[in-house]
């Protein structure tokens, strides 16, 4: 058997066209243009890359954007002031601090100072929170972008065995949720997890985020079965660079039902579902109805 390929960029691109679409109607009803604010503290090169792919995609459909580049050895004190002049910015409509920060400052306290309501990143204490009690919040964008991919390669859910590898606040723990709504039975595996390829191999849905380069092999995988592969991680190979997943391609592709490739797969919706939670922020705000996206 060889897995069907989820094109994750094809899917994003198709979500982009739907929130330019957006954008453009809140521009003539509302004289909104969502805004979307982005600090980068220090030189982290996957960050790099990120930040500008998402600062290209903000623009191209039609939003606000704002680049805040800060020195590696910015104090927490200084980034907090940043984020509450931010938080005080009615154009600004959306925040992202990018991860890691440098080991002077505390992440978690910085992610909570961001106002919730402009959080697209959903890591803010009280979105994690109102996910897991099932209230309407911004949800985190990889959690949400995997299972718009699984729900397009499966249909309905309900019933599977899905299991998360991986319990980071960032992805394990709300795709965890995310899935849980969807009627999944959930199993978060972790690098503690005793017989991990046996618990992988009764997953209908297998979703990888453990940030470990190929990992997951072809023998882990029940014959059919969807992975979506969270995994973004940069090696070396015959002496060039290569991006490569949590999941063994190869030997991946060979058992699975479906699969997303690296890259091309997860990445393009995480900031996809950015631009979207942006939206919905920016509406939020201004107490106007969230368009069809
Ligand atoms: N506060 C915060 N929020 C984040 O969402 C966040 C973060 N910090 N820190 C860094 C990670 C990483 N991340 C990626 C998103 C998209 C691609 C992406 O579009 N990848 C392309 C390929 C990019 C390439 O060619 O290198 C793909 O998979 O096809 C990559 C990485 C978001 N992150
Ligand atoms: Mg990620």
């Amino acid at each position: 058997m060889t897995a069907k390929v989820i094109d994750g960029k094809a899917y994003a691109e198709g979500l982009r066209v739907r929130i330019a679409k957006a954008v453009k109607e809140l521009g003539a009803k509302h004289g909104l243009k969502p805004g979307l604010a982005v600090v980068l503290v220090g030189e982290d090169p996957a960050s790099k890359v990120y930040v500008a792919n998402k600062a290209k995609q903000t623009v191209e459909v039609g939003m606000n954007s704002w680049e805040h580049r800060l020195d590696a050895a910015t104090s927490e004190k200084d980034l907090l002031a940043l984020v509450d002049k931010l938080n005080n910015d009615p154009a600004v409509h959306g925040i992202l601090v990018q991860l890691p920060l440098p080991k002077q400052i505390d992440s978690t306290k910085v992610l909570n100072t961001i106002n919730p309501a402009k959080d697209v990143d959903g890591f803010h204490v009280v979105n994690a929170g109102k996910l897991a009690t099932g209230q309407d919040s911004l949800v985190a964008c990889t959690p949400v972008g995997s299972v718009m991919l699984a729900k397009d390669a499966l249909g309905k859910l309900d019933g599977l065995e899905a299991v998360v590898i991986g319990r980071s606040n960032i992805v394990g723990k709300p795709v965890a949720q995310l899935l849980l709504q969807e009627n999944c039975t959930v199993t978060i595996a972790h690098s503690k997890t005793k017989d991990l390829p046996g618990v992988v191999r009764r997953a209908d849905l297998v979703i990888a985020a453990v940030g470990r380069p190929e990992m997951v092999k072809g023998d882990w995988i029940k014959p059919g079965a969807c992975v979506i592969d969270v995994g973004i991680n940069r090696i070396e190979r015959d002496g060039k660079g290569k991006l490569v997943g949590d999941c063994d391609y190869a030997s991946c592709s060979a058992v699975a039902g479906s699969i997303t490739p690296v890259p091309g797969g997860v990445g393009p919706m995480t900031i996809a579902c950015l631009l979207h939670n942006t939206v919905r922020a920016a509406c939020a705000q201004k107490s106007v109805p969230v368009p069809e996206m």
